[in-house]
Parts: C-alpha cells; structure tokens; sequence
C-alpha cells in the first residue's frame, strides 16, 4: 500500500511570517491519513522545521550533486539535511528549462540526495509542443530513464508527472491523459531496473491542482498524490487539497 502524498512546492515565494502557513496546517492535520510536505525557500528551511510539528515534512526544491566546494550560490543535500529537510525536489521542469539541467545531472542530484538521506521528489514532463507532437510518453520515458540512478528505491524516491503546460496554467489535461502517463510511468518502473520497487513508488500529478479538481484527480488509477504550486501558499487551499488526498 502506497501512503499518499501532498507535497507543496513554494518556488520562489515566502518569507519567514510565512511560518504561519506551515504552522495551521500542523494544527489542522495533527493525525493526517497522508504525508505532508512543503518545500519552501531554502533560506526558510530550518524556521519552518518546528512549525511542522512532526506532521509537515520540509524539503528543499533543488539541491548541488557535490557535498560541498567552490559552487557559489548552490547548496547541497547535506545542508538541506541539516537544516531539516527530508526531501528535495530534483529536475523541476523550471530548472531543466531556466538552468538547462539535463536528466543526466538531475541522476547526480538524485544520488547525492540520497547519500545524504533525503527523500528524492523526481520531476518529469512534457512541453506542450511535445504533447501536440504526440511524443509526450517518448520524453517522459527518457526523463525517467535518465534521471534515476541505480540506488532508488520506492522509499527513497517520489516520481512527478508535471505537464509543463499546466504549471500555472490553469490548464490541466484530461483525467485519461494524466492516467496514460501514470500507468505508463509505472509500467516503466516495472519493465526496467527498478522492477523491484515500482509497486511501491508513489506517483504524483503536479500542474494546476486546486481544490476544486484535486478530488478528481486523486480518483484517478496510479495518482498518489500531488506536487501542488500556487495553491500550496495558503493553508486554507493546501489544507483542501489535503483534506481530498485522504479521502480518496
Ligand atoms: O510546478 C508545479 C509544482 O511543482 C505546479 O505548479 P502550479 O500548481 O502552480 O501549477
């Protein structure tokens, strides 16, 4: 049985008042049905720790593939680690795109993620050109492909389905598009090397969840969860989001 996952990315947002998102949604979910994560600002990493009392996970959104060194403004899995952190998410599309990270280094980040006990949140995705190119299976395969080293396992390493073109969008695709890639995901997972732990790797769908579609979502076959940006800065709409993950 796959425990679900909320994870909440905040990407460039928050500031340290922002404590208080983190700190009613521990208050609101003190026993959840499912896992909770936020991964905020690096720079609010160790705040945040206390005010998820144990029930919101903190995890970092990227990290370095090197421990430490001369790598001016990056930071490293252990440093997230030491600051509290349990997770980080790795090859984000927006880091693939804004910092042309290839699958091949999000693989290094993924490994080093893991020597340092972290939680690897593995992001995947097509382009909307990609989609209407009818090659949107063909990139995700060779993003999962390329982006796993051989140490993950199901408990070390989340996967994200995040269509590029619903993040932010508002766009989201059709419950069967998003069911297509899930199960083919898992099919791959269970085809490949990681034949061993695809049963138990959680799945999650990330673009434009809200509570208003999140149910629907969480109804469909292989969703584990969701990777949630916009709507996981409020505790109000996160907390939403939450609330369907453990009833579906
Ligand atoms: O990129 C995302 C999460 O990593 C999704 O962002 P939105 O939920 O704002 O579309």
């Amino acid at each position: 049985m796959r425990r679900k996952l909320a994870a909440g990315n905040w990407k460039m947002n928050g500031l340290r008042a922002d404590v208080a998102q983190v700190e009613a949604l521990a208050q609101a979910f003190p026993d959840p049905g499912c896992d909770i994560l936020i991964c905020p600002p690096a720079t609010l990493l160790a705040g945040f720790v206390p005010a998820g009392q144990g029930v919101v996970s903190l995890g970092g959104q990227d990290c370095h593939s090197a421990t430490h060194g001369a790598h001016t403004g990056d930071v490293s899995a252990p440093m997230l680690a030491d600051a509290g952190a349990d997770y980080v998410i790795l090859g984000h599309s927006e880091r693939r795109a804004d910092h042309g990270e290839s699958s091949e280094l999000v693989a290094q980040k993924v490994r080093a993620a893991h020597a340092a006990g972290l939680i690897a949140v593995v992001c995947v995705g097509e382009t909307l050109a990609e989609r209407d190119a009818g090659t949107t299976l063909d990139v995700v395969g060779a993003q999962l492909d390329g982006s796993l080293p051989d140490c993950v396992t199901a408990a070390n390493t989340v996967i994200a389905y995040e269509p590029v073109w619903a993040i932010g969008t508002g766009r989201i695709p059709t419950l069967d598009q998003i069911a297509e890639v899930h199960d083919f995901l898992r099919a791959r997972l269970a085809d490949g090397a990681f034949a061993a732990h695809a049963d138990g790797m959680r799945l999650l769908y990330g673009g434009s969840v809200k509570p208003d579609n999140a149910a629907e979502i969480f109804a469909t076959a292989n969703v584990d969860g969701a990777l949630v940006g916009g709507a996981s800065l409020k505790a109000a709409d996160f907390g939403k989001i939450i609330l369907a993950l453990c009833a579906s």
